[in-house]
């Protein structure tokens, strides 16, 4: 099923651009542990996919979400928005769409995407498993997109060293894996999302990768294949991907510091 929710105003013509924010949230959480989905999962008492939903409806740019829900899971997707207000603002007129999603986050990407009317020019694909990113990132990433970048991935330097291994399979899974190699982490990037593109590169790059049958673990990656350049603006540390239990902690406690510095 698939439903527009219209949050007090006439709808996207509210806004000046036509940017819409894809938001896979089809995904199960397996590295979260047992429960449900982790998009509905509750981050101080909001499930996970509000606050990403608010996240791309704050930026001003933005005039369409489209929330990719799990496959048979539309309909419960679609009352749990209807039940959280989208932000504080009588004035907000973001539109909010639910489709269902796919076995993998490419496919729900793709059938989000496919929900994207053609007059939309600039398309962010945001993880509804990075709920807490800040304003101000959403809106670098369209400011590049707008400005001519066809591609636009905010990212931040890594704190650790990285190293290349020969994975341990079959028979020798579990021994030490020999490391092969050390990239210069200077040259390194970990990648988040929002990630922003000019609608037809990320349709395009979509198209291909599904004819070819390959996978990609960002849309990014997809656009890199056609050849044409992706560029990267300054990520957040907030900005991170609840991914394992302990990433629970650090949400909360990020909205615990939000909380008391809204109290000043
Ligand atoms: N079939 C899928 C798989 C993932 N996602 C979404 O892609 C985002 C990033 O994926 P990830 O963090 O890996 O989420 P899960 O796939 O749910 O996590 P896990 O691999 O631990 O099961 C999430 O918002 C997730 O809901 C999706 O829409 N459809
Ligand atoms: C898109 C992404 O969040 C960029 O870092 C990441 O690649 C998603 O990976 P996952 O394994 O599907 O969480």
């Amino acid at each position: 099923m698939s439903a527009t929710q219209d949050h007090g105003g006439s709808g996207a013509s509210g806004r000046t651009a036509r940017t819409a924010a894809v938001i896979p949230a089809a995904g199960r959480g397996v590295r979260l542990g047992p429960g449900a989905p982790k998009a509905l999962r509750p981050l101080s008492g909001t499930p996970m996919l509000v606050h990403a939903v608010r996240a791309m409806a704050g930026s001003r740019s933005v005039s369409l979400v489209v929330v990719v829900a799990p496959p048979d899971g539309a309909d419960e997707v679609r009352l749990l928005l209807d039940a959280y207000p989208l932000s504080g603002s009588l004035t907000d007129t973001t539109e909010v769409v639910v489709v269902p999603g796919g076995e993998t986050r490419q496919e729900s990407v793709r059938k989000g995407l496919a929900a994207v009317p053609e007059t939309v020019t600039t398309v962010l694909v945001h993880d509804a498993a990075r709920p807490l990113v800040p304003v101000d990132t959403v809106d670098a990433v369209v400011a590049a997109v707008r400005d001519g970048a066809p591609a636009v991935v905010p990212a931040l330097p890594l704190a650790d060293t990285v190293k290349e291994v020969e994975p341990r399979t079959g028979e020798r899974a579990g021994e030490p894996e020999p490391v092969v190699g050390t990239p210069d982490r200077a040259l390194l990037r970990a990648v988040q999302t929002p990630q922003g593109f000019d609608r037809a590169t990320l349709v395009a790059a979509h198209e291909k990768i599904a004819l070819e049958g390959d996978g990609a673990t960002d849309d990014a990656g997809m656009v890199e294949r056609l050849g044409v350049e992706v560029v990267v603006v300054p990520g957040h540390e907030e900005a991170f991907k609840v991914t394992r239990p302990l990433d629970l902690v650090l949400a909360e406690a990020v909205l615990a510091r939000r909380r008391a510095n809204d109290g000043f």
